[in-house]
C-alpha cells in the first residue's frame, strides 16, 4: 500500500465511486469531491499528492475551460501537487494546454484501469521528487544562512576607514574581482565579508579559504576538488571551494602564498570560469565573485618572479588598501571601547572603563598587529582586571625594543609572542621570511598567530 493521498474531483458520482474503489487497492487515502467549488475550501490541499481532475463540470459544456480554471486554483494553493486531467472529450490541443499550465498528465474517459494506475504512479513519483527538491532547497537556504550569519560590525570613523568603506559600497554591486591588501590584522577579511553582504550575491554563500593554513600538497584538491581515486585518500568525488562558492563569493586569503604552479591553475579557472577536479578532465562551470587578500607586495613579487603578472591583473580589477591602525589613530579608542564592551559582556564584568592614562598609552602604541592585536590586548585586560577601572598597567603592550631576558619576568608564551611580532616587524609582515628567521615553517607560524588571536 502506497502512503499517498489522492483526491478525485468529478461531477459524475459513478466515476467517483469507480475510481475510489480502483485507487484504494494501492493507495492509502482516496478522497472524492462531487462539486469543484469545494476545492477552494478543501482542508490541507498541500498534503494531497495527486488530484485527478475532471475537465468539464457544467452539463453540456465541454471546452475544458472549467478544468483549466480549477487546475490553476490547485496549483496556486499547492504548487507541488501533481494534477492529472480527465476528460471524455479528449483533444490533443486541450491536453497540451493543460500540460502547459502545470498538469502532470492527461487521462481519457473511458479509462483503461492499468494505464490509469501507471499514470497515477508516475504522477506520484513526480510529486515526491518535487517535494525532495523543495526540502533540499529549504535545507540549502538554512545552511546558507548559518554560513553567512554572525555579522561582524566594522567599527571606526576615521577618514581612512570611511573612504575604504565608500569604495566597498561602490564596488560591491558589481561582479569585478577585488584585491584587498594591508598588514596582518587590519580587517581584510571583514572587508571581504562586507563586499559580499552588500552584493547581489548576499543570499548565496561566502566561502573563505585560508591559503596560509593549507599544506602545499593539498592546495589543488582544496580549491578545485578531486575525483574518486585521484590519490590514495580520495575515497569519493569531492567538490572544491570553487564549486562550493558557486553563485556566491570566494575569498582567497593570503594569495601571496600560492606556488607558481597553483597560480597557473587559478588563472586558468578564472579565465575559463570553470574548474577541473584533480584526477578528472571534465570542466565544471562555476560562477563566483573572487575576492583575494594579501599582506605581501604582489608587484614586488611579480618583479622577483614569484607571482604571475597576468594573474595579478586578473585579480586586482579593483584594489582596496586597508590602512594599518597606526594610520587611523581616531579609531583606536573607538575600537578599544567596542572590544571592552564585547569582552565585558562575554566575561560578565560590567561597568569597566579605561582611565585617561591608559587611553593615552593605547593611543601612543603603534599596534604592529593592528586590530587583531588591539582586540587581543583588550580581552586580556578584561580577563585580568580586578576593579572597574583599567589602568596603564592592565595593558601589556609589546614595548620596543624587545625586553631583554633579565628585565621583568615573562611567561614562555609571552616571549614567543614577542619574538614572532619582532620577526614579523623586521620582515615587514612577510610570513615566509619571518618564519624562516624563526626557524619554523610558514604554516607553524601561521597557526601560532591564529591561536593567539582566537
Ligand atoms: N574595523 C573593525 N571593527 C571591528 N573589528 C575589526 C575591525 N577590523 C578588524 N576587526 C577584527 O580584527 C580581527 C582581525 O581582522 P581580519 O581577520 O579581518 O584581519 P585580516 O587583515 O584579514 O588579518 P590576516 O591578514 O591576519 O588574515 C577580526 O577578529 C576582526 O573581526
Amino acid at each position: 500500500m502506497v502512503d499517498a493521498k489522492i483526491l478525485v474531483v468529478d461531477d459524475n458520482k459513478s466515476v467517483l465511486s469507480a475510481l475510489e474503489i480502483l485507487l484504494q487497492f494501492e493507495y492509502k487515502s482516496v478522497q472524492t469531491i462531487f462539486n469543484p467549488n469545494q476545492i477552494s475550501s478543501f482542508p490541507n490541499l498541500n498534503d494531497i499528492d495527486i488530484v485527478l481532475l475532471d475537465m468539464n463540470f457544467s452539463a453540456g459544456v465541454n471546452t475544458g475551460n472549467e478544468g483549466l480554471y480549477w487546475l490553476k486554483e490547485i496549483k496556486k494553493k499547492s504548487p507541488n501537487t501533481s494534477v492529472i486531467m480527465m476528460t471524455a472529450y479528449g483533444a490533443v490541443d486541450l491536453a497540451v494546454r493543460a500540460l502547459k499550465q502545470g498538469a502532470s498528465d492527461f487521462v481519457l474517459k473511458p479509462w483503461n484501469n492499468e494505464r490509469l494506475m501507471t499514470t497515477v504512479k508516475s504522477a506520484y513519483e513526480l510529486r515526491k521528487s518535487k517535494q525532495e527538491i523543495h526540502n533540499l532547497k529549504k535545507k540549502e537556504n538554512n545552511l546558507k544562512q548559518v554560513i553567512n550569519e554572525g555579522r561582524n560590525y566594522i567599527i571606526g570613523q576615521s577618514k581612512a576607514l570611511t573612504s575604504v568603506l565608500n569604495l566597498v559600497a561602490k564596488v560591491a554591486k558589481t561582479d569585478v574581482n577585488v584585491l584587498i591588501t594591508g598588514e596582518n590584522g587590519t580587517g581584510k577579511e571583514l572587508i571581504a565579508r562586507e563586499l559580499h553582504r552588500l552584493s547581489t550575491r548576499k543570499n548565496e554563500v561566502f566561502i573563505g579559504v585560508d591559503m596560509g593554513s593549507i599544506a602545499e600538497n593539498l592546495f589543488e584538491s582544496e580549491l578545485f576538488g578531486h575525483a574518486k581515486g585521484a590519490f590514495t585518500d580520495a575515497k569519493e568525488d569531492r567538490a572544491g571551494k570553487f564549486e562550493a562558492a558557486h553563485q556566491g563569493s570566494l575569498f582567497l586569503d593570503e594569495i601571496g602564498n600560492l606556488s607558481l604552479q597553483m597560480q597557473a591553475k587559478l588563472l586558468s579557472s578564472i579565465q575559463n570560469k570553470s574548474v577541473v577536479r584533480v584526477g578528472s578532465n571534465k570542466p565544471i562551470d562555476v560562477d563566483i565573485r573572487l575576492v583575494c587578500a594579501t599582506n605581501c607586495n604582489l608587484e614586488q613579487m611579480v618583479a622577483d618572479g614569484l607571482f604571475r603578472e597576468d594573474l595579478l591583473y586578473r585579480i586586482n580589477t579593483i584594489h582596496i588598501e586597508v590602512p594599518p591602525l597606526r594610520e587611523r589613530n581616531e579609531d583606536i579608542l573607538v575600537l578599544a571601547d567596542f572590544f571592552l564592551k564585547k569582552f565585558a559582556h562575554k566575561y560578565d564584568k560590567s561597568g569597566l572603563r579605561i582611565n585617561q592614562l591608559a587611553q593615552e598609552k593605547l593611543m601612543e602604541y603603534p599596534w604592529p598587529g593592528n586590530i587583531r592585536e588591539l582586540q587581543h590586548t583588550m580581552e586580556r585586560a578584561v580577563i585580568l582586571s580586578d576593579g572597574n577601572v583599567l589602568k596603564p598597567s592592565d595593558f601589556l603592550l609589546h614595548a620596543k625594543p624587545m625586553q631583554s631576558f633579565d628585565s621583568e619576568p615573562m611567561t614562555l608564551n609571552e616571549m614567543e609572542e614577542q619574538m614572532i611580532l619582532r620577526a614579523l616587524e623586521q620582515n615587514e609582515g612577510n610570513y615566509s621570511a619571518a618564519a624562516e628567521q624563526l626557524g619554523i615553517s610558514r604554516q607553524t607560524l601561521y597557526n601560532k598567530l591564529k591561536k593567539k588571536s582566537d
